[in-house]
């Protein structure tokens, strides 16, 4: 199977977690593209979306799926979206198509996140993947260079600006052995709005695609792992 195909039967699994009649959080990405596509065929079960992306919001409205404003929503029983890498601890890198923040927020008032992913995503270490942080213009030098001070080489990512009208840096060559200090460390430089690591929030459920089928695994049952 193709990487894409991979994705796509991860992002298929989630619809078995939809709950009739309620909201459904939908991030990010070529993974949760598949992941819109299919809930089109369930609209009529849903109430509709929020949404962390202009772009994810185009697809969802092209399928007729109703998109909430977050600030209407009082609860989101279910937050489905990719990750860039993902580890043992389901803690993750997030923001490779710069959807960081507007997922973070998301993934915080969603009562379970599912992420869906092809098996290449699941790493030992976290930072293979260069890591996103969003960050107000007027701001980038200055954070570029507090970033390099924590060991990373940061790159502001060229002819792009996230859905908030900011910058994203990517940050190489951290081995990132700690991610809920690091993700704290960084949302305390002034200028930064979000950074890319899911540790404080991270991940319920993992849905991982590989040749053998679809794996299930749950953070809080001892890594449970069941075929699907
Ligand atoms: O900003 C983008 C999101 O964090 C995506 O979930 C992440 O980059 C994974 O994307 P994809 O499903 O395209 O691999």
């Amino acid at each position: 199977m193709t990487q894409d195909e991979l994705k796509k039967a991860a992002a298929l699994a989630a619809l078995d977690y939809i709950v009739d009649d309620t909201i459904v959080g939908v991030g990010t990405g070529s993974t949760v593209n598949h992941f819109i596509d299919g809930l089109a065929a369930m609209r009529t079960r849903i109430r509709g979306a929020v949404s962390s992306s202009e772009a994810s919001s185009a697809r969802l409205a092209a399928h007729g799926i109703p998109v909430f404003d977050l600030n209407g929503i009082e609860e989101i029983p279910l937050y489905v979206d990719g990750a860039d890498e993902i580890d043992g601890r389901f803690c993750m890198i997030k923001g490779g198509g710069g959807a960081l923040t507007r997922e973070k927020i998301v993934a915080a008032v969603s009562a379970r996140f599912v992420c869906i992913c092809d098996a290449s995503k699941l790493v030992g270490t976290l930072g293979r993947f260069p890591l996103p942080v969003e960050v107000i213009p007027m701001a980038c030098s200055h954070v570029a260079r507090e970033l390099a001070r924590l060991g990373g080489q940061p790159r502001v990512r060229e002819n792009f600006v996230t859905d908030n009208g900011n910058l994203i840096i990517d940050v190489h060559g951290l081995t990132i052995a700690d991610p809920f200090t690091l993700e704290a460390r960084i949302d305390q430089i002034v200028g930064v709005v979000t950074n890319g690591l899911f540790a404080a929030r991270g991940a319920d459920v993992l849905l991982l695609a590989g040749s053998e089928g679809v794996e299930r695994r749950l953070r809080d049952a001892a890594m449970t792992e069941t075929r699907i």
